[in-house]
């Protein structure tokens, strides 16, 4: 007997919402994870991720970060398109109808276009993590599976899963993401959580010994921060982002916005800039971003 979600998500099958009545056409699946089950989705001319839930909880919490952020006046306004049940199988599963993100993985992209790519990519990321913070969120969950790149290394989040109100307890977290797992720090929903988490996103997606692999089984009293130093010394765009990354691996930036200055501050710097044949793609893409975030900065602040 299929899966439930086999059912539902067969390609060229429709959902129907039980309550708002609109149909989407199924595509293909794009990817399921463990709170939910993703497919690509058109209505009309319009693509759509739509995510039906395992568990109605954890899923429920998500689409109220979600409905919170979709309200705000940040590049996550109208993110959440539908929310509905569809009956599959005689049984009431909820889903949550989202933006659709084309696009690919952070390392998947780093691998095509080159590593000098990640102060680009970098610092777009800390954009999306200044705006949620600044709506009071802290995204909790961040990590090279929840962000999805596009052309000109364009980021997009994806999963609010872990989104949590600052001030709060972390609720969703990937082990070696956290720096609780780490013993540097709590499980408390404040920027300088999140900002672990990006040097461990940047460490993890440059090294290329793939030291992480073994991170997880390693014994509670081993995990030392001085490990991932390493990949800092071998790689030559970690070195370059060392002074930030000590710093945020020690909880020493208080917020996103004073990362995206030191972060500017280093990628910009002549001797830390990247060198590469992709480099006046780099420059023009960095400054545009740099333009738009103080744009975005004057305009809602
Ligand atoms: N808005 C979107 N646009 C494009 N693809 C998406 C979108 N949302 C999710 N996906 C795809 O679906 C996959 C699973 O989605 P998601 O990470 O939200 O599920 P999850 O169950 O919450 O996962 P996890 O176990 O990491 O918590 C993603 O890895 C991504 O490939």
């Amino acid at each position: 007997m299929s899966t439930w979600f086999e059912d539902a998500f067969r390609p060229g099958s429709e959902i129907q919402g039980k309550w708002n009545g609109r149909v989407y056409l199924v595509e293909r699946l794009l990817g399921s994870g463990s709170n939910g089950v993703v497919a690509l989705v058109r209505r009309g001319q319009m693509k759509y991720a739509l995510k039906a839930g395992y568990e109605t909880v954890d899923h429920q919490s998500e689409i109220n970060s979600l409905h919170a952020l979709s309200r705000t006046n940040t590049s996550f306004r109208n993110f959440l398109i539908d929310v509905d049940d569809m009956v599959v199988q005689g049984k009431e599963v909820s889903f949550s109808v989202m933006r659709y993100i084309e696009g690919m993985t952070i390392s998947d992209f780093l691998h095509k276009q080159g590593q000098d790519w990640i102060y680009v990519i970098g610092s777009k990321l800390l954009k999306k993590l200044t705006e949620l913070h600044k709506n009071g969120y802290i995204f909790g969950d961040l990590k090279i599976e929840n962000m999805i790149v596009s052309r000109y290394g364009d980021v997009d989040l994806i999963d609010f899963g872990g989104v949590t109100p600052k001030g709060r307890a972390i609720k969703q977290l990937t082990e070696v993401y956290d720096r609780g797992f780490w013993k540097a720090g709590e499980r408390y929903a404040e920027e300088s959580y999140d900002l672990f988490s990006f040097a461990i996103l940047l460490l993890k997606v440059l090294d290329r010994k793939n030291r992480f692999a073994s991170f997880p089984k390693m014994l509670p009293q081993n995990r030392e921060i001085e490990l991932l130093h390493a990949i800092m010394k071998e790689n030559p765009p970690a070195a370059r982002l060392a002074p930030f990354l000590h710093k945020a691996l020690n909880s020493q930036i208080a917020t996103s916005e004073e990362a995206y200055q030191l972060w500017t501050g280093l990628v910009s710097n002549k001797k830390v800039s990247p060198k590469s044949t992709t480099m006046p793609w780099l420059k023009i893409c960095f400054a545009a971003s740099v333009c738009i975030f103080a744009a975005t900065l004057y305009i809602y602040w």
